[in-house]
């Protein structure tokens, strides 16, 4: 079985019709190898633009859309937030869940984060699940049991094997918008952490999901991060913006 490879931007608090255009005319021809998928998150205005204009193309195929965040809740009283209904409505397939940004701004909580997962689950839209450590919790030695502790409470939530169609974006918070990179040694030792977490719970869901690795991936190193065996793709933030450099990146995933 090949796993999926998938390379997904996060727009952030970024972007415009332009952007939109200028992206879906910069991946006009793109070529990927099999087993790849692409994922374009901007944000909520967008959504909707975006997947028309990708549809026009005849992109569709190859890319995707989604969001950067979703709501646990179903309906009612949450001014500003949005439903998955409304996601599935719009006809999104991927939602980003618990970035860091969220996390550490927002005060997301891993169990909240867990409600997400399912209720996107629960839409049929696949969650690409937000873990990282920051820096000072690399530095004594915590990073394992941070990683443990935000993936554990979803597989409370969700059970194992729902996790099979769950994707998770590993991205160290003191490489994300830093120029900072994990070396490609230390990002595959941390992805073989993770499948191993996951492996201990069940080995053919470890086997499937796969693992984005984020933080100041670029052109220049996409190639030697994703040519690690447990690295399937990334979460691309600033070099996301440019059609040319995202391209690239996107042309640098394989499945494995
Ligand atoms: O979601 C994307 C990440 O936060 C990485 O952002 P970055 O590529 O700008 O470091």
């Amino acid at each position: 079985m090949t796993r999926q490879a998938i390379v997904a931007a996060n727009w952030k608090m970024n972007g415009d019709s332009a952007l939109v255009d200028t992206m879906v005319s910069g991946l006009a021809d793109i070529e990927l190898s099999s087993h790849v998928d692409v994922v374009i998150c901007p944000s909520f205005p967008y959504l909707s633009e975006l997947n028309q204009k990708i549809k026009v193309a005849n992109l569709n195929e190859a890319i995707h859309v989604g969001s950067q965040n979703v709501s646990e809740h179903e309906s009612g009283a949450y001014t500003g937030e949005v439903s998955t209904a409304m996601l599935q409505n719009l006809a999104i397939n991927y939602v980003i869940v618990g970035h860091s940004e969220r996390r550490s701004i927002y005060k997301e909580t891993s169990t909240q984060v867990a409600k997400k997962v399912h209720a996107a689950l629960n839409a049929g839209l696949t969650p690409i699940l937000c873990i990282g450590e920051s820096e000072a919790e690399r530095a004594t030695g915590e990073t394992e049991t941070v990683l443990s502790a935000q993936i554990q409470p979803v597989i409370d939530e969700i059970g194992i094997e729902k996790f099979k169609d769950v994707v998770i974006a590993y991205e160290p918070v003191w490489a994300i918008g830093t120029g900072k990179t994990a070396s490609s040694a230390m990002a595959q030792e941390t992805h073989q952490f993770i499948r191993q977490f996951l492996a201990q719970q069940s080995e053919q869901v470890a086997n499937k999901v796969p693992l984005l690795y984020g933080g100041s991936v670029n052109a220049a190193n996409c190639e030697e991060l994703f040519a690690q065996t447990d690295i399937d793709g990334g979460l691309i933030g600033g070099a996301s913006l440019k059609a040319e450099q995202f391209k690239i990146i996107c042309s640098a995933a394989k499945g494995k």
